[in-house]
């Protein structure tokens, strides 16, 4: 029994460390990370609940998921064909391609779920009027920013890289 739920946690930490190594190495899984903090704190803003709350995550989930998808098969095809090969093209562009059809109907999605003209007017009137919510967001842009193009680190993998 002991054997058996060490062996589940282990399997939640391999899922982990993929989802690390997405983290660290992958610049597209990065710019969704920072979409669905931007889209989630609108949200939270917009008093989004219930089933429109779980349509959004549930979007964001298949987003990340999908680019994880994208990832496993970039490396599966790195590993079988080093050499540039016309399938392993198709394969990383249709897969590439699968990401950009879902992260474009996720834009749509959450444009249709959050909008909200009048309260969106408010938000932007609000923080260009007050300095401080202005440079909270600059700062958060900054930051963001420095998390998607600067933030590369080490991997959990990394003798298998
Ligand atoms: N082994 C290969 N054979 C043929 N074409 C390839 C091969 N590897 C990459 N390509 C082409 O080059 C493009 C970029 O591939 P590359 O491996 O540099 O980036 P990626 O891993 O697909 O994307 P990213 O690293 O930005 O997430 C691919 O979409 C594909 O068109």
């Amino acid at each position: 029994m002991l054997n058996k739920i060490a062996a589940l946690g282990r399997s939640f930490g391999y899922a982990l460390c993929g989802i690390g190594h997405c983290i660290r190495r992958e610049r597209n899984f990065r710019i969704h990370l920072v979409a669905a903090a931007y889209v989630l704190a609108l949200a939270a803003y917009l008093h989004i609940t219930g089933a429109r709350l779980a349509l959004l995550f549930l979007t964001i989930g298949g987003v990340l998921a999908l680019e994880l998808v994208n990832t496993a098969a970039e490396a599966l095809v790195d590993l079988v064909s080093p050499q540039r090969r016309p399938l392993a093209k198709i394969a990383k562009d249709t897969a590439a391609g699968a990401v950009l059809v879902f992260a474009a109907s996720a834009a749509g999605v959450g444009a249709v779920l959050l909008w909200q003209p009048r309260a969106l007017m408010t938000l932007l009137l609000d923080t260009l009027a007050s300095p401080a919510r202005f440079l909270a967001l600059a700062a958060s842009a900054l930051v963001a920013g420095w998390f998607v193009f600067g933030f590369s680190r080490g991997d959990c993998n990394k003798e298998n890289l």
